[in-house]
């Protein structure tokens, strides 16, 4: 299979280094790139947002004009690219869906229209790609936003001869975001509301595009393989368990890499110095900067830190309260991240009683992103789930000790030391019951006051660890392998 060089187009709605909120972005923009380096053509397809970095001096390809059936008023639009390492990124320039101040809303209300938004761009995609003359041999999708395409590919354009020999992959990062929308949004793909499969219907009134997706790609994958085990069950599938069990032999598990471009202490713009597994010196000054750069007094204290979304999903029910624990111990806390008002409000509170201990960045910064992940001793991710998870292998990768809950990906990547003393490379809870993290966060400290030299053999081993795109690359080349012979047969 690594010698056959296949033409991939990769969908996505958010693409690191142009425009990102979270985890897909950094997948959208290292799988494609990793891909690349195995010799495929791969070109990236994604919606221009106004904030889109780079969309101001975007190469202008061609102008498009949407028809859509049932008289409705066309749509201009053009597709404009973008360059990224050697793979051309696609955008598709509607003012009318993307020239907002958001990718998918504005102060935490989604845009009402962003089932038509995606239906759109799923069109697009399939109009580009004939205007561009660039068939692919498989249209790897993402999550919600893209899962329409392959519903098309097996309806509207069923007997077109041109994407005859295309085939379908749908990546699921994160499968409790499914993009239910009214019907009526679907005006461009009508299609759609005929459509009376009960797995595309949420009901008689809603469609599910993420069902739409599961039912109608030729092969699905989970970005890890306890995330593809746990959706398949009721308790971990956010509803879903009987689309995936129907596509049981269409679907596995997928770990994701970590772009070591980006994320390499030894080489990492973003810090003050740069360090390795065999000097970590360069830690010590990061932690120093990072104490300066939030207003944390100097010293040698166990810093825990985290930075993500602040949703439901990374564990802030059981956080909250063990926080108020680990606050009364001797320690330093940092956390940055955008989201979810009544969090954010818990948070600021939670900072306005240990002014000296913790400190709330209610911002989006790369650069604090960076600087946590090298500055901090332990990272924080007692995620409720969490499908593959990044930041505890950008945290492995910077010697920041993950104290992960054990659940998807985090169960995959994390080695507890707890179990396996001489392999670990971070800490696991298991039940989503603050009480337990409480009791691994006072083993934990125990362990950074009492036995420091064995708190730098875990930082040392845990920078060891590797997790590489290539060895991800070579089990999405056999899936779109599979794909690809399903129907050749
Ligand atoms: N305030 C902030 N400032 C700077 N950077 C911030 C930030 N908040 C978040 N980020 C960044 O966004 C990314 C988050 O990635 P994750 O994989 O941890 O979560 P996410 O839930 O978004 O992704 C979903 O998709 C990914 C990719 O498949 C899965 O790993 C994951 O489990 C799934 O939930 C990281 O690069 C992180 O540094």
């Amino acid at each position: 299979m690594t010698d056959t060089k296949l033409k991939i187009l990769f969908v996505a709605s958010e693409v690191e280094g142009f425009a990102k909120t979270g985890g897909l972005a950094d997948v959208a923009k290292a799988l494609p790139l990793a891909l690349h380096e195995h010799g495929h053509d791969v070109r990236v397809m994604m919606p221009l947002y106004r904030t889109v970095k780079g969309a101001d001096t975007a190469e202008f390809l061609c102008n498009q004009t949407m028809r859509p059936q049932s008289g409705l008023p066309e749509i201009p639009y053009s597709i404009k690219q973008l360059k990224m390492g050697g793979v051309p990124v696609y955008g598709i320039d509607s003012p009318h869906y993307f020239d907002r101040a958001g990718l998918y809303g504005e102060d935490d209300h989604a845009y009402n229209d962003n089932g038509e938004r995606f239906a759109f761009f799923s069109l697009a995609i399939l109009q580009s790609c004939e205007t561009l003359d660039f068939i692919p041999d498989i249209i790897h999708c993402n999550d919600w936003h893209t899962s329409l395409v392959p519903f098309l590919l097996k309806t509207r354009y069923r007997d077109s001869g041109r994407f005859s020999h295309t085939k379908t992959i749908l990546t699921c990062h994160n499968a409790a975001y499914q993009g239910i929308f009214e019907k009526s949004q679907l005006k461009l793909i009508p299609e759609v509301n005929s459509c009376m499969d009960h797995q595309v219907l949420e009901n008689y009134s809603y469609i599910n595009y993420l069902k739409a997706g599961v039912l109608y790609a030729d092969k699905i994958n989970a970005v890890s393989p306890n995330y593809a085990s746990e959706l398949l069950t009721p308790l971990g599938s956010h509803g879903m368990s009987h689309c995936f069990v129907n596509r049981i032999r269409d679907f596995e598990g997928i770990i994701n890499g970590c772009d070591y471009n980006d994320w390499n202490p030894e080489v990492d713009p973003h810090l003050p110095q740069n360090y390795s597994s065999h000097d970590l010196s360069g830690k010590a000054v990061c932690k120093a900067k990072l104490q300066q750069e939030v207003g944390l007094a100097q010293s040698d204290k166990a810093i825990f830190g985290m930075v993500c979304r602040l949703t439901e999903q990374k564990g802030f029910n059981i956080l909250l309260p063990a926080l108020e624990d680990l606050l009364l111990h001797d320690i330093q806390l940092i956390i940055v991240g955008t989201g979810d008002p009544a969090i954010t409000g818990h948070l600021r509170s939670l900072e306005q009683h240990h002014p000296d201990k913790f400190k709330f960045v209610n911002t989006y910064s790369d650069y604090l992103s960076h600087l946590v992940e090298a500055g901090a001793d332990f990272f924080l991710m007692p995620s409720l789930f969490e499908p593959c998870g990044l930041n505890q292998l950008y945290s492995l990768a910077y010697g920041t000790l993950p104290i992960v809950r054990g659940v998807g990906g985090l169960k995959d990547t994390v080695n507890d030391y707890d179990q396996d003393n001489d392999n670990g490379n971070g800490f696991m809870f298991y039940e989503p019951e603050p009480v337990d993290l409480i009791n691994l966060l006072r083993r934990v400290l125990l362990l950074y006051i009492e036995r420091p030299d064995e708190i730098i053999r875990l930082k040392t081993q845990a920078m060891q660890s590797h997790f590489y795109w290539s060895e991800s690359v070579f089990q999405y080349e056999r899936l779109y392998a599979k794909a690809l012979e399903r129907y050749a047969l």
